[in-house]
């Protein structure tokens, strides 16, 4: 409630008078440059800004004061009041004059006289504020409110959305003469017209949000936040213009922003300068330590520039947040670590810097790898970093002041946060950060709770899937910018989510449309997201490899057995109790890694005291006999899966023809990755192992033990779902996925460790699938649109959030003996398998502003190829195998199909 309590005695004074300034109309605000701000804001202009900046070098910048004249000086005050009274935002956006649209009214109203529906050319939309009916003379408005005038009939909406009153069959007379400062009762309250909405800014919501402003008005309205100060009373305070001087001939820039290839940030405009300038101290440009700049890649560049600008309210004015959500790999860490580095110590008035302490906050198991960061790119000596674990506590670092930057895990920080609250920080840092999507966990709303203001969220999950998810990121990094969460809803969320049922009606379709358009250019200007394909060109080619393992005879035995269980049959009815189906699959999942696994599971059943209630004895009876009688689950063979005897000729290959490189090998199960441990054992080859029981203190060690050319591991035993995230696994050029996840997003997530900056060696991987099977299922639901489209490109999401139809499960629940691939079948493809080169892949485009527009499904690059994409694919069936490829070759004899897809073939590295 913004004008609540707005005096109405400033009314029939018209320079004393709040004049109401429309959403869409004209900012009369001092600075003229604003005007030319638009609301689509797109990266590629931070890189212009770059340009400008650089043309303009020979301008005389440094030492410029650029302050405002004494006359434009008391336009802002006068203008600051009145805004602060009002809290009104300007539109930057130039349209037309509400008053014309006043005047035409009556001719308008006048052709459709006699109509039960005006046509919707002819509805009118006022801002207003409102309060209950009074006799006294100095009303106590209550809120303000949206007035939609229809004909003659008229609705009352508040700020949040939600009809406040209602009215029909008022004279036209009354309605049609509605004019801004007008007082009229209608529907029970009183109200007073502030002013005129354009349809445009009423149908993109606009009109319901910080005063009216739109996205450009954002950053036009610094005012708004700030309390005016009169700049000349700080320059005053200065002893002596003697002094003043000596100490602007000391604001330097500190490094030469005239040096090739400098990186030098965009300056603050003249609206900036006036609202942080406090001192008047000149501009000097901020450049970019050349000792990184060395280093960075040009996406990194602008990705600072892009940070720089957010958590300096450039982008969006009063607001300093940022969610950075470039995809896994493209070096978030380095560029937050320029960022860092640079604020430290430089800032653009005065050369003072800008920031003074930095907390980032990690998952515990990433948390050295902050400080590894931080020590490769910045040496040791430059900046001091602050880790916190079992040995180093919060209050180390309240009682020193040597450290700048305080790195924390999640969990610590919970259980530090008194002494966190008590420490100023000036820049925040989530890395990983979609885990606040859910405001109300208490990691969220403990972060929420610290004072600082320049946040930053570091996340390669898209953040745009859920647009509840989205609004808790949003809010966090900036609070506020989207209202309140009512609002939000109401305004954005239910007519996105209604304009995109089937059922929608034209009308909804447009209006969800334009809602997520404006959503998009809002949210547009501070989060940025960049795909794999920018540094595509600097890594090794990455050789990816779809394996369709023939099941072992014991395999396909149980299988059959399992699929004609009571269990399943009671499935395909839809007789059982909701999750029913999900131990089936589990079941079938856990044969098609190996039938010890399922031995193992119906013994610790059998001995356990529920087994006669237990649905799973539906599923499990009569398997055991299926086993050999001296069965020993401890004792099992490689033969007995199919997967697993090529995975053991894939390893014992590698060794043999590349005995440098090493393997990452990954499961979704830690019981999984038991056996592929032991498989380890059994062949000699050293290996490593993180999974969810690691420490999290020893994590970075095993990372960095592997990673490191002196260490003899071949391979790394990894579980991606307990501690995939954010990994550099960059020692390992071959990666298995042994197991297949319903979500892709874990299964992308896994293979993004070692195809990544710093790779050195080709990178093969191989996922491998039980042909036949519910594996090729799982595969072809991540590739289909149905995986696309549905839920689950978020990491959280597991297999309990998807629904399966009757249908769906029949198909589940089959095997197909006889087929090569049934995904091959699926495919349409006329080739019966003899080597199909594919044609070329469809390029995508890699740039993503912002992530809610219709097309975004598109340009994301780590979403799993799709059935078509698949088609271009080399493959071939393992009959028909005239293979170059000295890996596949070894393990042909057990593979019934392959697809093949190189990236990068050319590059050199
Ligand atoms: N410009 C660069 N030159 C060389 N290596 C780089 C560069 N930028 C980043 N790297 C390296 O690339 C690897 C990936 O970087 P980083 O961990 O920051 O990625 P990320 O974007 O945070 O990915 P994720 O979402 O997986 O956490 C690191 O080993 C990092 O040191
Ligand atoms: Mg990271």
């Amino acid at each position: 409630m913004r004008r609540s309590a707005a005096p109405s005695q400033l009314q029939g004074n018209p320079f004393k008078k709040p004049k109401f300034i429309p959403p869409a109309r004209s900012n009369p605000s001092p600075n003229e440059e604003v005007t030319k701000l638009n609301s689509d804001v797109k990266l590629s202009e931070v890189a212009a800004n770059k340009n400008t900046f650089l043309q303009s070098q020979n301008d005389p910048r440094i030492c410029s004061f650029n302050l405002p004249t004494e006359e434009s000086s008391r336009g802002i005050n006068h203008e600051d009041n009145y805004r602060e009274k009002y809290c009104l935002e300007a539109s930057a956006k130039t349209t037309s004059d509400p008053h014309h649209t006043v005047h035409l009214a009556p001719k308008e109203i006048t052709v459709s006289k006699g109509q039960e529906e005006e046509p919707d050319s002819l509805v009118k939309y006022f801002s207003v504020v409102w309060c209950k009916p009074s006799k006294k003379k100095h009303k106590k408005w209550e809120g303000d409110a949206v007035l939609i005038v229809k004909g003659k009939s008229f609705t009352l909406k508040d700020l949040e959305g939600k009809d406040i009153g209602r009215g029909i069959g008022y004279k036209f007379k009354e309605l049609e003469k509605i004019e801004e400062g007008q007082t009229m009762t209608i529907g029970g309250k009183e109200i007073e017209v502030m002013g005129i909405i354009s349809p445009d800014d009423f149908n993109s919501g606009r009109c319901f949000q910080l005063g009216g402003g739109s996205s450009a008005a954002l950053r036009s309205s610094q005012a708004v936040k700030k309390c005016f100060s009169n700049p000349f009373k700080s320059v005053c305070k200065l002893s002596s213009k003697e002094n003043r001087q000596k100490s602007f001939q000391n604001c330097k820039p500190r490094h030469d922003p005239y040096a090739p290839n400098s990186l030098v940030m965009p300056r603050p405009d003249n609206n900036h300068q006036w609202m942080f300038s406090k001192n008047c101290f000149p501009v000097v440009d901020v450049v970019i330590d050349p000792h990184l700049v060395f280093h960075l890649r040009p996406h990194q560049k602008e990705g600072i520039i892009f940070l720089y600008e957010c958590v300096m309210g450039m982008r969006v004015n009063g607001r300093c947040g940022a969610i950075l959500a470039d995809e896994m790999g493209l070096g978030k860490t380095l560029q937050c670590i320029s960022l860092i580095w640079t604020l430290q110590c430089q800032g653009p008035y005065g050369g003072k810097p800008v920031i003074k302490k930095t907390l980032i906050v990690s998952p515990g198991s990433l948390v050295n790898n902050w400080r590894k960061e931080f020590q490769k790119w910045l040496g040791i000596e430059r900046i001091k970093i602050f880790t916190v674990d079992q040995d180093h506590k919060v209050e180390e670092f309240t009682k020193s002041p040597f450290y700048p930057v305080l790195i924390i895990s999640y969990e610590m920080l919970l259980r530090s946060l008194d002494q966190i609250k008590n420490i100023k920080f000036d820049l925040l840092i989530c890395d990983e950060g979609h885990r606040l999507k859910n405001s109300t966990i208490k990691t969220a709303t403990a972060l929420i709770s610290l004072a600082c203001e320049k946040r930053i969220i570091l996340t390669g999950t898209p953040v745009q899937n859920d647009l509840q998810e989205f609004f808790a990121l949003i809010d966090f990094v900036n609070p506020g910018i989207l209202g309140s969460l009512p609002s939000y809803r109401k305004i954005y969320e239910e007519p996105i989510i209604k304009s995109r049922q089937p059922s929608a009606s034209e009308e909804e379709k447009e209006l969800g449309e334009r809602r997520a358009a404006e959503l998009t250019c809002l949210t547009g200007l501070f989060v940025l997201r960049r795909t794999q394909e920018v540094i595509n060109k600097y890594l090794p080619p990455k050789i990816e490899n779809v394996v369709f393992c023939r099941p072992g005879a014991l395999q396909v035995e149980l299988y059959r057995k399992l699929l004609n269980s009571q269990a399943v049959r009671f499935c395909l009815q839809g007789l059982l109790e909701n999750s029913s189906h999900l131990i089936c699959i589990g079941a079938l999942k856990k044969l098609c890694n190996h039938p010890c696994l399922l031995f193992s599971s119906v013994k610790e059943k059998e001995c356990s005291s529920t087994w006669d209630e237990n649905e799973e004895r539906n599923l499990y009876e009569g398997l055991i006999n299926v086993f050999p009688a001296d069965y020993n689950p401890l004792m099992f063979t490689e033969e007995e899966s199919g997967k697993l005897q090529v995975l053991s000729k894939l390893l014992a290959v590698i060794h043999e023809l590349c005995p440098d490189e090493k393997v990452v090998l990954v499961s979704n199960y830690t019981q999984t990755l038991n056996i592929l441990q032991e498989v380890c054992k059994r062949h000699g080859y050293a290996y490593t192992r993180l999974d969810g029981q690691t420490q999290i203190s020893q994590r970075q060690q095993i990372v960095d033990g592997f990673n490191s050319k002196y260490s003899s591991d071949f391979i790394f035993l990894l579980s991606s779902k307990a501690g995939g995230v954010g990994l550099n696994l960059i020692g390992g050029s071959h990666l298995i996925l042994y197991d297949i996840d319903w979500n892709p997003a874990t299964d992308i997530q896994a293979m993004s460790r070692v195809w990544r900056d710093g790779q050195k060696h080709p990178v093969h991987i191989y996922r491998l699938l039980t042909t036949g099977t519910i594996e090729e299922k799982i595969y072809q639901r991540q590739i289909s649109k149905q995986g696309l489209s549905g839920a689950v490109v978020d990491l959280t999401k597991t297999c309990d959030h998807i629904q399966f139809s009757v249908e769906e499960l029949k198909n589940l629940f089959t095997l197909h003996e006889s087929s090569h691939c049934v995904t091959h079948d699926l495919l349409d493809c006329e080739c019966t398998g003899e080597n199909h080169t594919g044609d070329s892949l469809e390029k995508l485009p890699v740039f993503r502003n912002c992530q809610l527009g219709t097309h975004q499904q598109k340009s994301d690059s780590l979403k799993p190829v799709s059935m078509s994409q698949l088609k271009q694919w080399k493959h071939f069936s393992g009959d028909h195998l005239n293979l170059t490829d000295p890996f596949l070759e070894r393990i042909r004899e057990n593979v019934s199909f392959f697809f093949q897809n190189i990236t990068n073939q050319t590059t050199a590295i």
